[in-house]
């Protein structure tokens, strides 16, 4: 039985309905150690029966047998196999891969092996020194002359050991010189067991070998044995493996390397979409945090502010405004809140507005003066103390002291001074009321535009009593005992009622963040997404270069193909090369963001001692997850084209 068995391979090409025949039955049997050349005119169908022998054709009729064994050519993955272990193939045109060194165009066969890293490097090397390259090996394939690179497809064909190597018109491009050389490490490798099979027009290359066999007009005219086969003991050969994914994505970065300028410039250009969309993030988180900084200084998140509801309360969200159009607390509503579980203060907490302060023949009018309660921070009071016995009061440092007093506004603490306001009584006539009252400290408020004007509640209370008004507060502070408490019992609070009408409305400092956290979130996602738009012009951008990609690369696709890789390792380089670009371009827009966070933030210190840029991990995970969805996304078109393309048509492409 002869190793490789050819039985009635007939084929055809197509052009519409018109067949043109060009294998009318061909019968062939070759040995191992046999050198045997295929003699024909050109357009004789030499090539094509080579596809068919190499395991690139599937389209014939016939059988081919190797070892025995047929091989069906329908089986996609069996045939990769075929090619991974049996053939190995010589090209006229040498087809190298120009971006990979010649010591890596060996390895890319022998990547499909069974043997350890360290083998395989040894092996190329060697096979490399045979075939007299030892001092080029870092080389690439444009810095070779034609015979060395075609000892570089010697070496490479040769790489996984296979039983039988391929030589399409091996010397064709090849001087005398070469042509000899070229001959002489072909028998060698016959003589080494394996069967080489020569196409040729070449009576030289053919009168090297042992046997001839002439192909015309289809059919075989002669088969001549000049020589005898040489000897082939039965050798253990190297096992192939399905190339593991992590050899392939090693070729998409030598391939990206090779492609820096353009792939830099792609970097780049989708670097800048996701920097603005991790910048912005990072913009929202600085600002939410200040914002929820600055609230939690000027106010206790322990307190909660407690007004009666009216209807149009609904959209009323602000803390600590003016409530003087709504009910007062009567005395029993006061007692049922001060009665609720974890309730452990309740406080006055009026806001008057307009109020008038003289001291020593100076008048400043004060936008508001409140009532003083736990919900105020100690941090509002820069001197002195906070008005907490009767007859107290705080006044704002920039809007009232230094106003009254301006060269020595601290002397004031301990001072008096007279204030009066205009209310309405009942009846809805305005009323003036007149108190004094002594300064015992001074007040700063955290927020631009805020007074930190306060009065002891008792002391406003008394002064209505005076002027025969109303002195129930209309808004009152509640004390809880512990944060984690507040959420639930305003709750509570909020369902309080007398028969079916609702008594009360709470504002809690965490419902005023959440509202401004709400706010800051979406205007953030929104220039987050008008950022993320310039992604779909990143993503076009690896589509186009992708596809130009595959172009360019149609004939590396047809000799990895015929190397036996299969339609899932093509796809996998496309998709890996795409996905370096993205992680890159994610990294390159970390670093980018974090830079800008550094410069913003420093810029700012001035303004207000607070970052405002505060880039977290999640946002960082974000943009890695981004590009790498769109990157994969992005070579999925490419990466499918490629992995279709046909290996005969791809490696005859130019
Ligand atoms: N894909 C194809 N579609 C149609 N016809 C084809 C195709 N490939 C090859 N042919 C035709 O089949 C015939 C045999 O081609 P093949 O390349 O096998 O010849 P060859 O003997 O190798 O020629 P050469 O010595 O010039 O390389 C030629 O007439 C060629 O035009």
């Amino acid at each position: 039985m002869s190793y490789l068995e050819l039985k009635n391979i007939q084929k055809s090409y197509f052009l519409g309905a018109q067949e043109f025949p060009v294998l009318k039955g061909i019968d062939l049997n070759f040995d191992l150690g046999d050198f045997v050349s295929i003699l024909g005119e050109s357009g004789g169908g030499k090539s094509t029966l080579m596809n068919i022998i190499g395991g690139l054709d599937r389209n014939f009729e016939g059988q081919v047998l190797v070892n025995g064994n047929k091989l069906d050519h329908q089986k996609e993955k069996a045939l990769d196999q075929y090619r991974r272990e049996t053939i190995g193939y010589i090209y006229q045109s040498y087809n190298l891969i120009a971006h990979l060194s010649v010591l890596d165009n060996v390895l890319v066969s022998l990547d499909m092996t069974t043997l350890s890293k360290k083998d395989r490097e040894k092996r190329a090397q060697e096979l490399l020194v045979k075939v007299g390259l030892a001092d080029h090996m870092k080389k690439y394939p444009k810095q070779l002359s034609g015979g060395q690179k075609q000892r570089v497809a010697i070496a490479r064909a040769l790489a996984s050991d296979p039983k039988v190597i391929i030589a399409d018109e091996p010397t064709g491009a090849l001087d005398a010189q070469n042509t000899e050389e070229v001959l002489a490490l072909l028998n060698e490798i016959a003589a080494e067991g394996r069967l080489v099979i020569a196409v040729t027009h070449s009576e030289i290359v053919a009168e090297a070998g042992t046997r001839i066999v002439r192909l015309a007009d289809g059919q075989i005219e002669s088969d001549e044995r000049i020589r005898p086969a040489y000897d082939s003991q039965d050798k253990e050969m190297l096992h192939s493996r399905i190339l593991p994914r992590l050899a392939s994505v090693k070729t998409a970065f030598k391939h990206f390397r090779h492609n820096l300028g353009t792939n830099s410039l792609i970097i780049l250009g989708t670097s800048i979409g996701l920097f603005a969309v991790v910048l912005f993030s990072g913009l929202g988180n600085g600002i939410s945090g200040y914002m929820s900084n600055q609230i939690t200084k000027i106010a206790n998140p322990q307190v909660m502010s407690v007004s009666r509801y009216v209807k149009s309360d609904d959209d009323d969200q602000s803390f600590g405004q003016s409530t003087d159009d709504k009910p007062a607390f009567t005395q029993s509503q006061l007692a049922q809140i001060k009665k609720l579980k974890h309730v452990s203060k309740v406080q006055s907490a009026d806001t008057l507005l307009n109020v008038n302060a003289g001291y020593n023949n100076q008048n400043v009018k004060m936008t508001s003066l409140s009532t003083w309660n736990d919900s105020y921070s100690k941090d509002s009071v820069v001197a002195g103390h906070a008005p907490t016995k009767t007859g107290e009061i705080l006044l704002d440092e920039t809007a009232a002291a230094k106003k009254l007093d301006a060269n020595n506004y601290k002397d004031l603490i301990g001072k008096t001074v007279t204030l009066s306001y205009q209310t309405l009584n009942a009846q809805k006539q305005p009323v003036m009321v007149n108190f004094t009252a002594t300064v015992s400290g001074i007040g700063k408020s955290s927020t631009r535009g805020l007074q930190m004007n306060a009065v002891n509640a008792t002391t406003v209370q008394n002064a209505l009593k005076q002027a025969n008004l109303d002195s129930d507060p209309k808004s009152i502070s509640v004390k809880i005992d512990d944060l984690d408490n507040v959420t639930d019992t305003a709750a509570s609070i909020d369902k309080m009622k007398s028969g079916s009408t609702r008594l009360y409305k709470t504002t809690t400092i965490q419902s005023v963040i959440s509202q401004v956290q709400t706010y800051v979130h979406l205007a953030t996602t929104i220039l987050s997404t008008i950022a993320g738009i310039s992604l779909v012009v990143s993503a076009l951008m690896i589509i186009v270069t992708m596809f130009m990609s595959v172009t360019a690369r149609t004939k590396e696709i047809g000799i990895i193909r015929a190397l036996g890789e299969s339609k899932r390792d093509i796809r996998w380089l496309f998709i890996s090369e795409s996905v370096i670009v993205g992680l890159l371009s994610a990294t390159l827009a970390t670093v980018f963001a974090y830079a800008a966070e550094f410069a913003v933030n420093g810029l700012l210190k001035g303004t207000a001692d607070y970052a405002f840029v505060q880039i977290s991990v999640g946002n960082v995970v974000t943009a890695f997850a981004l590009a790498l969805i769109i990157s994969w996304l992005a070579a999925l078109l490419p990466a499918r084209r490629a992995a279709k393309l046909n290996p005969i048509d791809a490696l005859a492409n130019d």
